[in-house]
């Protein structure tokens, strides 16, 4: 099957050799054809270039795209997109005053989503994560990571990361799975947080690895939930189940998390909303990728992730959702563009290029996926008519979208 885009406007993150990922400067780049073709073949790109130069094809589906602009696909490295209802009633307390950590320490938070998880049932679960799923398809989202951590019971966190695997299996688009069963302190641990990572590493991680339901594993390393050490204990098990580590770090204090996850070799550090001089030094020559997740950054009314400190040093960034019941409420990945620029001061270029090529590094598929470069994935946003790429994220809040294509094939 040959798909063949004309008369294409812009098209975006056009990388003649693969580029695995952009660092510091690099991200002010972002190589644009105008006026071009794209042809697909057996759901790959197979060849691109001007519309000056297009050669006469025979049995191909066209697409006239006059006016719009064909890019690669969002990716979405951060997501707990499989979580049970929702948490409305603590969206109303913040607005009343409450904090989220206020709310946490009332048995909200993380904890009242497990509970509402551990009774609901698989299929239930997967139903409600299925929609999102379509949802977050439908605004450009063509690979997606998606966490555990709701479950916090061996049986909870198996369910959810079978959830995962079924999604997997009944969705074209590129899904990996981190296993995040240290995300909070059940109840019945409070007083023996070490027999929780007891339970975590002899019994939970094993069955998983078993049942090869993770590629990753996460730890919420933060003051009231797992410490500098606990993160060390849960990434060095992690290691022995070849679970590379992808960890929230930064988010209100800064505890040497960062410093953890580097020596541990970290794909990504999420969240980094408080950054000290300290945590700059040690990702610099690290492979470890930074995430910045703008729209918990607006939901929770805290920092914003120091982005163009962390570009001028001449480290990478990458941009993801977050998307979770608690902290952000939203797998928009156009708004998440549009507020890096707006709040975080990165221009449309390092957006695009952090929302693209860096993450899909972050989720490990940078050989297959993130730009426009023959023998990747067909994996695309075409866009309704607009005037350039700069219109996308200046129009906060509209997404543009006019189809979305995941291997060739429009969804
Ligand atoms: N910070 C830790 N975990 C999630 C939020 C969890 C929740 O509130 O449910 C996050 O990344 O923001
Ligand atoms: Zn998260």
């Amino acid at each position: 099957m040959k798909l063949l885009f004309t008369n294409i406007r812009q098209l975006l993150q056009v990388r003649e050799t693969n580029v695995t990922r952009l660092n510091g400067s690099e991200m002010k780049e972002l190589p644009t054809l105008e006026n071009a073709w794209l042809l697909c073949e057996d759901g790959r790109i197979a060849d691109f270039g001007s519309m000056e130069n297009i050669p006469s094809f025979e049995d191909v589906e066209q697409v006239d795209a006059s006016g719009k602009i064909l890019m690669p696909g969002w990716i979405d490295s951060h997501t707990h997109l499989v979580y049970a209802g929702n948490r409305e009633q603590e969206f109303v307390d913040r607005i009343n005053g409450l904090t989220y950590e206020e709310i946490a320490n009332k048995g909200g938070g993380i904890l009242n989503s497990a509970k509402k998880l551990q009774e609901t049932s698989a299929e239930d679960l997967y139903v409600q994560s299925a929609r999102r799923l379509e949802e977050v398809m439908k605004m450009g989202t063509t690979a997606i990571e998606i966490k555990s951590g709701y479950g916090l019971t061996t049986e909870a966190e198996l369910k959810m990361l079978k959830v995962i695997k079924r999604l997997k299996e009944n969705y074209p688009i590129e899904i990996k799975a981190t296993f995040l069963g240290a995300h909070a302190v059940p109840k019945e641990y409070k007083d023996n947080k070490d027999a929780y990572l007891d339970l975590l590493i002899d019994e939970m991680m094993p069955k998983i690895a078993q049942e090869g339901l993770a590629d990753y594993v996460d730890i919420f390393c933060e003051k009231g939930y797992f410490t500098v050490e606990d993160t060390h204990k849960v990434l060095a098990a992690g290691e022995k189940y070849n679970l590379t580590p992808k960890i929230h770090v930064n988010q209100f204090n800064s505890i040497g998390g960062i410093k953890a996850g580097v020596e541990h070799k970290a794909l990504s550090v999420d969240h980094l909303e408080v950054m000290e001089p300290e945590d700059f030094e040690v990702l610099k020559g690290s492979d470890t990728m930074p995430v910045a997740l703008p729209s918990c950054s607006l939901f929770l009314t805290i920092p914003y992730t120091p982005a163009r400190e962390i570009i001028d040093s001449g480290l990478p960034l990458a941009l993801a959702t977050d998307y979770n019941p608690g902290s952000t409420p939203s797998g928009n990945m156009n708004l998440v563009v549009s507020l890096a620029c707006i709040k975080m001061k990165m221009n449309p270029e390092e957006a695009i290029n952090a929302a693209t090529i860096n993450a899909a590094y972050a989720m490990g598929i940078s050989d297959t996926h993130g730009s426009i470069t023959k023998g990747k994935a067909a994996n695309f946003i075409l866009t309704e008519k607009v005037p350039s790429y700069g219109f996308l994220p200046y129009s906060f809040g509209a997404n543009h979208i006019d189809s979305v294509y995941i291997n060739g094939k429009k969804i």
